[in-house]
C-alpha cells in the first residue's frame, strides 16, 4: 500500500512476515510510512500493532524465538541488512512507551544521556542539546528551573515528555509512540496529542493506539490491522469517514474490539 500521492515515503515495509516461534504474528504486510506526518496503526488487542512498530528499530531483536522475512527499509537502507549498527538504527528510529521509563537520574542527565553515549561531553554542547530537547518535547518551561532534580519527581505527563526529550536528544527521523498516552491522565494525553501534532513538522511518527478517536484527531495515515494483516491504510479522514472495508467499517463503528 502506498503513501499518499503528495508525500515521499521514508518507510517501506515489503511483504513482511514475523513468527514468534511457530505462531504467524504479522502476515504479508506491505506498506509505505510517509515523512512527516502521523502515521497510526490501530485495531483489537492482539492484531499486530506494537509487533510491527517494534520492527521499525529492531526491537523484536530482543525477544528470542522471533523471525522475520521480508525487507523493511528506512530512507532507502535496508535495516535488517548485516552491516546495519543496530544503536545507530534506533538512535535514528526512536521509541517512546506505554509507560514512561526515564532513568532514576536528574532530568538534565536523562537528555543528555544519549548525546554523551554517542561521545558529546562538552558542557555548553551538552547545555544546548538539553534545553533544545526540552523545548521541543514542550516541558522547557516547567523543568528549567529544577533540571538537577530526579526525572521521577516529575508527574506522569511530565515523564512521557521527558521521554520524548529524550528521544529528541540524538536527532532522530523517526519516533515510535506505543500507546504513549495510555497510561495518561486526559489533560497530560491532549498534552501529548498536541506535541505530536507540533513534532510531525520535524520528524515522522508512527504512534500505536488503543484509542481510534487519538487516531481520527492526530494522525494523517490510518493503518487498521485484523489478526496480524493489514485490512485498510488510508488517509485518517477517509478511513473513519468512508471506509472500503466492512471490517473497518465494523471496527471503527464499535461493533467489535
Ligand atoms: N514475545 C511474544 N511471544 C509470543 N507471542 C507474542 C509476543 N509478543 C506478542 N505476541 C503475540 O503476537 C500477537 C500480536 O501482539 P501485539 O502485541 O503486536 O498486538 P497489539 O495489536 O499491539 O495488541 P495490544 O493492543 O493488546 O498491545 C498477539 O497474539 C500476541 O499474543
Amino acid at each position: 500500500m502506498q503513501a499518499p500521492a503528495h508525500t515521499r515515503a521514508l518507510i517501506e515495509i515489503d511483504k513482511l512476515n514475523l513468527y514468534y516461534g511457530t505462531f504467524h504474528a504479522l502476515k504479508n504486510v506491505s506498506m509505505e510510512i510517509p515523512e512527516k506526518a502521523i502515521t497510526a496503526f490501530i485495531g483489537p488487542s492482539g492484531c499486530g500493532k506494537s509487533t510491527l512498530l517494534r520492527t521499525l528499530n529492531r526491537m523484536n531483536d530482543m525477544i528470542a524465538g522471533t523471525r522475520i522475512e521480508g525487507k523493511i527499509a528506512i530512507g532507502g537502507a535496508d535495516i535488517y541488512s548485516k552491516e546495519v549498527d543496530v544503536e545507530t538504527l534506533r538512535k535514528k528510529v526512536g521509541m517512546v512507551f506505554q509507560q514512561p521509563n526515564p532513568f532514576p537520574k536528574s532530568i538534565y542527565d536523562n537528555v543528555a544521556y544519549g548525546p554523551r553515549l554517542h561521545g558529546i561531553s562538552g558542557r555548553k554542547q551538552l547545555d544546548e542539546i538539553v534545553e533544545t530537547s526540552l523545548r521541543s518535547a514542550a516541558l522547557w518551561e516547567e523543568v528549567k528551573d529544577y533540571l538537577k532534580r530526579s526525572a521521577l519527581s516529575l508527574s506522569g505527563g511530565q515523564q512521557q515528555r521527558l521521554c520524548i526529550a529524550r528521544a529528541l536528544a540524538v536527532e532522530p527521523d523517526v519516533l515510535l509512540m506505543d500507546e504513549a498516552t495510555s497510561a495518561l491522565d486526559p489533560i497530560s494525553t491532549l498534552k501529548i496529542e498536541e506535541l505530536a501534532q507540533e513534532l510531525k513538522d520535524r520528524y515522522t511518527i508512527v504512534m500505536v493506539t488503543h484509542n481510534m478517536h487519538q487516531a481520527a484527531r492526530v494522525s494523517n495515515q490510518t493503518v487498521f490491522f485484523l489478526n496480524g494483516e493489514v485490512v485498510e491504510y488510508a488517509e485518517t479522514e477517509k478511513l473513519f469517514s468512508t471506509p472500503r472495508d466492512q471490517r473497518t467499517e465494523d471496527y471503527i463503528s464499535g461493533r467489535f474490539g
